[in-house]
């Protein structure tokens, strides 16, 4: 019931005229995507596990789409996990984290005890950014609160809206066993730098001592992947999150990771049939797999130019807010001297009082986007904390749209909602 009655206050009106703009919400499955699962839903139901042919045309899917997801991001198809999407990858990341300390305490000690704390009381540090995804930061929270692990939270700087390297090795401690930095940022589209965050870690690990644990790597890869170049090894990182929503694929998801059980731990959160190599268990999603290889085979193919066509449609949507409401009116919240950002993103504000991000899509005919997370869609007028944290005014954040083009996003589109924009501004400001 609660469900229909938010129906009720917040059904926006889908019709042929709303123009979708929130595409780093979430993607619409690209049609060969839909075809494939739909084939495997159709063909491919067998178990694969079953030594019979329902369950090898199954279990052949998932080999090749295995294959290709690990070929997107520069891997080898038994580094890729797979998993029911973005939080469940990135929830096996810090789990495992927190078993590897305990591991590596137990044999610098030789203790028997798998106490949550060493001899010494310590417990696993952890280090992620403060603008990171709810699925790293409250995973994180939570395992403070139970007492479970330190975390530092790194601070982007209110400079470039980036972590900066210095700041993640400045919080390393001698029990600090994993660091954990998004790539690039859902909000304002800032890329961060990873590789050189990877490269000064693997630094401070070479020169550790035996009894302290490796510093495991991870970037939670979702926002960037089908938007700008993603590879693992380049990057350096131990792990990497795959999201397949956020790149036309079905809602499910994979965990990058180097040489998995050999060179990279993984302990799995839950126990069952042996598949994913005892790593993630339970019956494969064979169909949702399905898609997201052909997800992963569409951006191989196609990333130049998906790349190519987000950096002109973008630019070309902040030339038009800026000739309709000229540089006093608006501010763009992505701009940041120095910084990279995804092509796709444009974080803005329009100027002025009762322009709440929120209060000018609910009057838009057109345009469909966020004024931040999706997740964070139930938040009423308060400013997003990433921009408030990239040091964005209070009023400027209140005021704060998220648009994020897509790939069939035209430049007619971008005249409408901007023509949008500016109706919508007008009305408001009468009412003012
Ligand atoms: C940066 C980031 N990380 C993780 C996720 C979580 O992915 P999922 O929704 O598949 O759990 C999302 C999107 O929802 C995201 O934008
Ligand atoms: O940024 C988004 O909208 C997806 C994560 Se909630």
């Amino acid at each position: 019931h609660h469900w229909d009655s938010h129906l009720d206050h917040h059904a926006v009106a889908d019709g042929p005229d709303r123009i979708y703009m929130d595409y780093n919400a979430t993607t619409p499955a690209d049609p060969e995507v839909i075809r494939v699962v739909t084939d495997a839903l159709m063909d491919a139901w067998g178990n694969p596990s079953s030594n019979y042919l329902p369950g090898l045309k199954a279990r052949d899917i998932i080999y090749h789409s295995r294959d290709a997801i690990a070929r997107m991001v520069g891997g080898k198809a038994a580094d890729i996990i797979f998993t029911s999407g973005g939080t469940e990858a990135n929830n096996l990341v810090f789990h495992t984290a927190v078993e590897h300390f305990k591991k590596s305490m137990i044999s610098a000690e030789g203790s028997t005890s798998s106490k949550q704390t060493n001899g010494r009381g310590s417990l696993p540090h952890v280090i992620i950014s403060n603008v990171e995804h709810d699925s790293i930061k409250l995973t994180a929270e939570n395992l403070l609160k139970e007492g479970k692990a330190d975390v530092t939270f790194v601070p982007v700087s209110k400079v470039t809206a980036r972590v900066e390297v210095e700041d993640v090795i400045a919080a390393i401690r001698p029990t600090t066993c994993l660091v954990s930095i998004m790539l690039a940022n859902n909000e304002t589209g800032i890329i961060m730098p990873i590789k050189d965050i990877c490269q000064r870690v693997n630094e401070v690990n070479k020169q550790r001592a035996a009894s302290a644990p490796r510093i495991l790597l991870h970037t939670d890869a979702a926002q960037a992947i089908g938007k700008i170049r993603v590879d693992a090894h380049e990057l350096g990182v131990d792990y990497l999150t795959i999201v397949g929503h956020k790149f036309y694929g079905p809602r499910t998801g994979a965990l990058f990771v180097n040489d998995p059980g050999k060179s990279t731990p993984v302990y799995p959160m839950f126990f069952g049939g042996g598949q994913e190599r005892n790593f993630r268990p339970g019956t494969e999603n064979t169909a949702m797999i399905a898609g997201l290889g052909k997800a992963a085979e569409l951006v191989s193919l196609n990333l130049a130019e998906y790349e190519t066509h987000f950096l002109e449609i973008r630019c070309y949507l902040e030339q038009k807010l800026l000739a309709v409401f000229g540089k006093d009116k608006i501010h763009f919240n992505s701009h940041f001297p120095g910084s990279n950002n995804l092509p796709n993103t444009c974080n803005l504000s329009i100027l002025g009082r009762g322009l709440q991000g929120r209060r000018v899509l609910s009057t838009c005919r057109r345009l469909l986007a966020s004024v931040g997370a999706a997740c964070h869609s139930d938040r009423g007028d308060q400013p997003s904390h990433i921009l408030l944290s990239c040091g964005i005014p209070f009023d400027v954040a209140t005021n704060a749209l998220r648009i994020s083009v897509g790939r069939s996003t035209s430049r007619e589109d971008v005249d409408l909602v901007v023509e949008d924009l500016r109706d919508t501004v007008e009305q408001l400001e009468r009412m003012n």
